[in-house]
C-alpha cells in the first residue's frame, strides 16, 4: 500500500488517541524533553549511508496531519482546546465517515465494545477501501477486524500504552497474513517514535495487553505504595513520590540499558545482614511475586474477552 506523508484519522480520540497524537506531534517538532531509549540507539547508528537513506524514507512515512473523531460535541470542543489547530476535530456518525474518507490511515481507538458498530456504520466500509486500519482495541482480533471491513482494507493490531504521550511507550504490533511491508513499516515507524515497538504473533496480544497496556496502572500502584512507606517514615509526600518514581525508572533503565538480569541488580543492592534483605523478606511474606504475576494472568484473561459481543 503506497504511503507518502499520509493523513491519519484517529477514530475515537480519547485518552489513547490523544497520547498517540501528542507524542507524534512532539516527535515531529522535536519538542519533547524526554528522549526515549529507542531514539538514542537510532541516533547512534544513523551514521552509515544506508541508515541516512532509511531515515529519509522514514521521514516520508511521517503523517502529514491528523483528523480526530469523537462521539460527542462536548468532547470535540475539549479536544480542539487540547490539541489546537494542528488537528482537525470531527464528531458524530457523519464526522466518522468524513474523517475516514479524508484519511489514508485509520487508527481505531474507540472502546472495544463499540468497534464493530463504528466500523459497520453506513459509509465507513466504502471509505475504508484500499486503506490501512490500525486497531488498538484490546481483545478485538485481526479476524474480527477483517470481517467488519472490506478485503482491500489492510488490518494491523497494535497494543500501545499511555506513556506514548511522553514518547516512553511500549507498543506491540501484530499483522494479518496479507499485510504489506510498507504498511508495517509505517506503523512501526509511528510507534517507534513514541517509545519502544516490537512485532509479535497475535497469540501473544492478550498477555501484552495485560503487561504493557495495563502495566502503567499496576506500576503506579506499586509506586504509590512505596511512596506511602516513605510518608509513613516521615518523608513529605512530594519527596516520597519523586524518590519512588526515580527509583523505579532507574532500576528499569538498568535492566533495559545494561541487559542485566533483575535478580543480579537486586543482589547487588543486598548487603548481607543489611536493611535490603530485611525489606525483601517482608515482600516475600506478602507474596508480592505471585500477586503481581497473577495480576498479569487475570488481566490477560479479561483482555481476551473484551472484543466479544455481550450476551
Ligand atoms: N487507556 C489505555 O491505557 C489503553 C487503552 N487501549 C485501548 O484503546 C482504546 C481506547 O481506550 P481509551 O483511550 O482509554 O478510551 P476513551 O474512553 O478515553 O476514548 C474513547 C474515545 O472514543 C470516542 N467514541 C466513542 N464512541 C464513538 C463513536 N461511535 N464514534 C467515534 N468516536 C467514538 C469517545 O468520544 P466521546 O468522548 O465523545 O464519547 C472517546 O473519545 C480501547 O479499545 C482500549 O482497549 C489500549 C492500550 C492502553
Ligand atoms: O483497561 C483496559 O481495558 C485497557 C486496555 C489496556 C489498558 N487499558
Amino acid at each position: 500500500m503506497p504511503l507518502n506523508k499520509p493523513t491519519i484519522c484517529v477514530l475515537g480520540c480519547g485518552t489513547m488517541g490523544i497520547a498517540i497524537i501528542r507524542g507524534t506531534l512532539d516527535s515531529m517538532t522535536g519538542s519533547t524533553s524526554v528522549q526515549s531509549s529507542s531514539k538514542i540507539s537510532h541516533a547512534t547508528t544513523a551514521t552509515s549511508t544506508t541508515a541516512v537513506k532509511s531515515a529519509e524514507e522514514d521521514e516520508l512515512l511521517l503523517p502529514a496531519g491528523f483528523i480526530a473523531c469523537v462521539s460527542h460535541q462536548e468532547s470535540a470542543t475539549k479536544l480542539e482546546k487540547a490539541l489546537g489547530d494542528q488537528v482537525k476535530v470531527l464528531h458524530g456518525i457523519a464526522g466518522n465517515v468524513q474523517g475516514v474518507s479524508e484519511a489514508d490511515v485509520i487508527l481505531l481507538c474507540t472502546k472495544p465494545q463499540v468497534a464493530k458498530a463504528v466500523l459497520s456504520a453506513p459509509g465507513i466500509q466504502e471509505a475504508l477501501k484500499d486503506k490501512l486500519l490500525v486497531s488498538i482495541c484490546a481483545g478485538v482480533t485481526i479476524e474480527q477486524l477483517q470481517s467488519w471491513t472490506t478485503p482491500t482494507t489492510t488490518v494491523i493490531r497494535a497494543m500501545p500504552n499511555t506513556p506514548c504521550k511522553i514518547r516512553e511507550g511500549m507498543t506491540v504490533l501484530s499483522c494479518g497474513p496479507n499485510t504489506d511491508e510498507q504498511s508495517m513499516r509505517f506503523t512501526s515507524n509511528i510507534f517507534s517514535t513514541l517509545g519502544r515497538c516490537r512485532i509479535l504473533d497475535e497469540k501473544h496480544l492478550d498477555a501484552v495487553t495485560a503487561l504493557a497496556g495495563s502495566g502503567p496502572a499496576f506500576a503506579c500502584v506499586m509506586l504509590e505504595a512505596l511512596a506511602d512507606g516513605g510518608v509513613m517514615m516521615g518523608l513529605p509526600r512530594d519527596v516520597a513520590t519523586e524518590l519512588a518514581a526515580q527509583v523505579l525508572q532507574g532500576a528499569a533503565r538498568m535492566v533495559l540499558m545494561t541487559g542485566a538480569h533483575p535478580a543480579a541488580i537486586k543482589d547487588s543492592v543486598t548487603t548481607p545482614g543489611g536493611c535490603t534483605i530485611a525489606g525483601l523478606l517482608t515482600m516475600e511474606d506478602g507474596k508480592i511475586r505471585s500477586t503481581l504475576a497473577r495480576t498479569i494472568q487475570e488481566a490477560a484473561t479479561v483482555a481476551s474477552t473484551l472484543g466479544r459481543d455481550k450476551k
